[in-house]
């Protein structure tokens, strides 16, 4: 899908939108920033969704499990969404994060024994599973509450439930099939069968009723993202102000919406937490495996940034220990290398909003109704030669403070833009940059004769993911 959205951009030399048709209903798929603003930020109140009414009611369904599913962040709808963001933004914010970082150094520190082991070793590893496990405890510290040990334990039972969130069988692709079928959803609420997992649903549930229950009953607190949540939905979270300090992005994104009675409700605290996983696991894996891959193949880079690490890691007291929040956000080359490989490879190659009210394609009298998708193509303004000269060259100076503020902020899209843009960027951002740092300082990143020259997307896949393995070797420095 990502790599056919990107052959679409450059076959059709960059249109600012064309459309198509998909399952017989009319889309159009947009490749100029510009356009990609208006739909995102300035015409937002007409593309509040991101799908259609009917495909999201379908998957609706009428058993709790169903129900976790629906009230996720990512597919909710309207006013419902708008609550639900409005009440969980304040928990991503840099004062709130600071609290959190703790938790990663915790887990960063299992990433670098690893490493170390691997180095030891000298063979090759394949950096998608390595980043994979370092992701996914992250989350479990921050957003469950628990350790879910996956360095130590290959089989650690939160490990293989939140793999299973990512993996369908048959059985779980046919019951999806089968409430599209007409009679078929009723078909499934007669014999109470959801139509998601129930039981790693049933899983996740128990965990954060089990860390509410603990933490209410011992009056303990860890201010990770379990105890924001909580918080942010009593209403008891303190706002931060930006003192007039805000990035585009972060004005873009603000959504003038008041939540009139907030509860806590088990089933959107539920739901928030799993869509911390579905939504922030696989995406910074990849980020930080692909960075590595090619830090690999491109020693210069690897060498620069080995050099920005180590001149901050020479003002640390501890030389074991972390940097704090205000050091690792200021290294900005480190953020330049991410930012080059989220462009080069966006998680998500397309971004999808729904028309919710009837529309004018501005400039034309072209009408977009209630329901019709657009699809921002973030492949194609990605690797536009006219926006990012020879687009396939990984090279972060392209992020450089002056080459930023030459293109139009639109031009990167690795974390969506307006009210609806990735809520958890600075979180994913935090992690990928202390895993790195830490292994940076001590490990080198070695491509060897098993390493692609160039990977290829996995085209079954919705993430824009690798299809071939990235391996490796890492050296002592
Ligand atoms: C490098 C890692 C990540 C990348 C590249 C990424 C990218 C994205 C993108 C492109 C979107 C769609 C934005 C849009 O439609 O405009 C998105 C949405 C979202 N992301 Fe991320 N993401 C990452 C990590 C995370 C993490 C760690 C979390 C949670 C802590 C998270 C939570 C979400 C949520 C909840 C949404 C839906 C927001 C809404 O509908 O209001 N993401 N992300």
């Amino acid at each position: 899908m990502n790599q056919l959205a990107k052959d679409q951009g450059i076959g059709l030399g960059f249109p600012k939108f064309y459309g198509n048709y998909i399952f017989g209903a009319p889309n159009m798929i947009v490749c100029d920033p510009e356009l990609a603003k208006q739909i995102m930020v300035k015409d937002f109140d007409h593309f509040v969704n991101r799908q259609g009414e009917d495909f999201v009611k379908i998957l609706e369904g009428g058993h709790f499990v169903d129900t976790i599913w629906a009230n996720q962040m990512t597919s909710l709808q309207g006013d419902k969404w708008k609550n639900t963001r409005a009440t969980f933004t304040p928990i991503f914010t840099a004062g709130k994060l600071k609290g959190m970082i703790k938790f990663i150094h915790e887990v960063t520190n299992d990433l670098v024994k690893s490493v170390g082991e691997e180095a030891k070793s000298g063979r090759s590893f394949e950096l998608k599973e390595k980043f994979g496990k370092f992701s996914m405890d992250t989350i479990a510290t921050c957003a469950f509450g628990v350790k879910s040990n996956s360095f130590q334990d290959e089989s650690s039972t939160f490990a293989m439930n939140a793999r299973a969130v990512f993996r369908n069988s048959r059985a779980d692709i046919c019951r999806i099939l089968m409430a599209f079928v007409p009679g078929g959803k009723g078909l499934l609420n007669m014999f109470d069968i959801p139509i998601n997992k129930k039981h790693v649903t049933t899983f996740f549930y128990d965990i954060i009723k089990g860390t509410i229950e603990h933490r209410i009953k011992t009056k303990t607190r860890r201010n990770d993202l379990v105890d924001l949540m909580i918080d942010a939905m009593k209403d008891e979270i303190s706002i931060e102000h930006d003192n007039g300090m805000e990035s585009q992005y972060d004005r873009d994104s603000k959504l003038n919406h008041k939540v009139a009675d907030k509860e806590v409700d088990e089933i959107t605290l539920v739901a928030t937490a799993l869509v911390i996983l579905v939504a922030g696991y696989d995406t910074t894996a990849q980020t930080m495996a692909i960075t590595s891959y090619f830090l690999a193949r491109y020693p210069d880079i690897q060498e620069k940034l080995y050099q920005e690490i180590m001149e901050c890691a020479s003002g640390m007291e501890d030389e074991s220990g972390h940097p704090d929040y205000n050091m690792i956000q200021s290294l900005p080359y480190l953020d330049m290398v991410l930012h080059e490989t989220l462009r080069i490879n966006p998680a998500l190659g397309l971004i999808t909003r729904a028309c919710t009210k009837d529309y004018i394609i501005p400039g034309t009298d072209i009408p977009l109704t209630k329901g019709n998708e657009v699809h921002i193509n973030v492949m194609a303004i990605h690797s536009n030669p006219d926006i990012y000269p020879d687009p396939e060259k990984y090279d972060p100076e392209r992020f450089t403070k002056e080459a930023k503020a030459e293109r139009h902020p639109y031009a990167f899209l690795g974390f969506g833009q307006g009210p609806r843009n990735c809520i958890g960027m600075r979180f994913a951002l935090l992690e990928a940059k202390l895993g790195l740092f830490a292994v940076l300082r001590k490990y080198k990143f070695v491509a060897t004769p098993e390493t692609v020259d160039k990977f290829t997307l996995d085209p079954s896949g919705f993430l824009s993911a690798p299809r071939e393995a990235l391996l490796v070797k890492v050296e002592d420095r």
